[in-house]
């Protein structure tokens, strides 16, 4: 389990009772399901929000994903307050209710579910970040879209980068590409929008990570302007940094190049607090979650506001 100073922080059986107890309090808006089985066995849970949410309405859907890096503790965190968020205050917030009324949102809180345990199982933090594949694959490497083109990712089965023998070898990235592959509804991607939370460096990120051009093969100018247009409004509201993901380093075959790149699905990442190493790096203390999470509530609501057609942003009618 965490350490003490970290106790706030939900181990994978208090997340899932987290997530067991908003569905009881709220069944008319959240409905939970596994959408299989990670490399141990464990559940790979997905909680969908919307009103009459156990009918597939014709609304614009939304996806956030937590967790693919076992040791960015706080995404799990992120994961929970969305869905606690929309759920609670669904009574009391118009605008919290227009969105929830109005859009499908799917949640997976924990993406990693073997890497994060392990990460916590001694009682002492193991920085562990891959999955629990022999001796792991990063899981933001292995998504098949440009998988292992363009130096941003190993082949060495013991880097922190490891892509995997192929991609989507590993079950984790299966079962999402699964999930996003089934909400192909009449020829038609439902999902529009989502975004992939990670630690540490505060900073908002998007599409191609393969390469440094702004525009490139199915991203043209006016894609790029909305990608950078919306992701900088959402990092007004949080403090975090704007630029595309390739500024940062060359990533190949992660999980936002292949939304884009496969779906059309307008997908970010967002690095959480800290800012830096000596913010506490990838284990900040449990005093932070409540201000770290609510701090992204703002971006949260832009997205689910453009959901129905991004490119909105600048100006474009769908
Ligand atoms: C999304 C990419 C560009 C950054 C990410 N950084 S992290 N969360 O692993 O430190 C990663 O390396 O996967
Ligand atoms: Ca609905
Ligand atoms: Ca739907
Ligand atoms: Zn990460």
């Amino acid at each position: 389990d965490f350490p003490s100073g970290y106790a706030g922080y939900h181990n994978l059986a208090e997340l899932n009772a987290e997530l067991n107890k908003t569905v009881a309090n709220f069944p008319a808006l959240a409905k939970l399901s596994s959408i299989g089985k990670s490399h141990e066995g464990r559940d790979l849970n997905v909680i969908k929000i919307s009103d009459n949410v156990g009918t597939d309405e014709n609304e614009p859907e939304v996806l956030f994903t937590c967790g693919q890096h076992a040791r960015e503790h706080l995404t799990i965190e992120m994961c929970l307050r969305i869905a606690q968020r929309l759920t609670s205050t669904y009574a009391s917030d118009p605008a919290v209710k227009r969105y929830v009324d109005s859009r499908e949102i799917w949640l997976v809180p924990n993406v990693n579910p073997d890497g994060s345990e392990y990460d916590i199982a001694s009682g002492q933090f193991r920085s562990w970040r891959k999955n629990r594949q022999g001796a792991g694959t990063d899981l933001n490497r292995n998504w098949d879209f440009k998988w292992g083109c363009c130096g941003g990712s190993s082949g060495s089965t013991g880097s922190e980068t490891y892509r995997g023998p192929s991609p989507f070898s590993a079950p984790e990235t299966q079962r999402v590409r699964d999930f996003v592959n089934s909400r192909v509804v009449g020829g038609k991607q439902q999902i529009t929008a989502h975004i992939d939370w990670h630690t540490y460096s505060e900073l908002v990120l998007w599409p191609f990570g393969y390469t440094t051009a702004d525009t490139a093969p199915g991203l043209d100018a006016d894609q790029a302007r909305t990608f950078s247009t919306l992701g900088r409004q959402m990092a007004q509201t949080n403090g975090y940094t704007p630029q595309q993901s390739s500024d940062l380093y060359i990533t190949d075959g992660g999980i936002n190049d292949w939304m884009w790149g496969v779906h059309k699905i307008w997908s970010y990442t967002f690095e959480m607090y800290p800012k830096d190493f000596w913010g506490g790096g990838f284990y900040p203390r449990d005093s932070v979650i409540q201000r770290e999470t609510t701090r992204n509530d703002k971006a949260v609501d832009l997205l689910l506001e453009y959901a129905d057609c991004v490119p909105r942003v600048i100006g474009k009618t769908c």
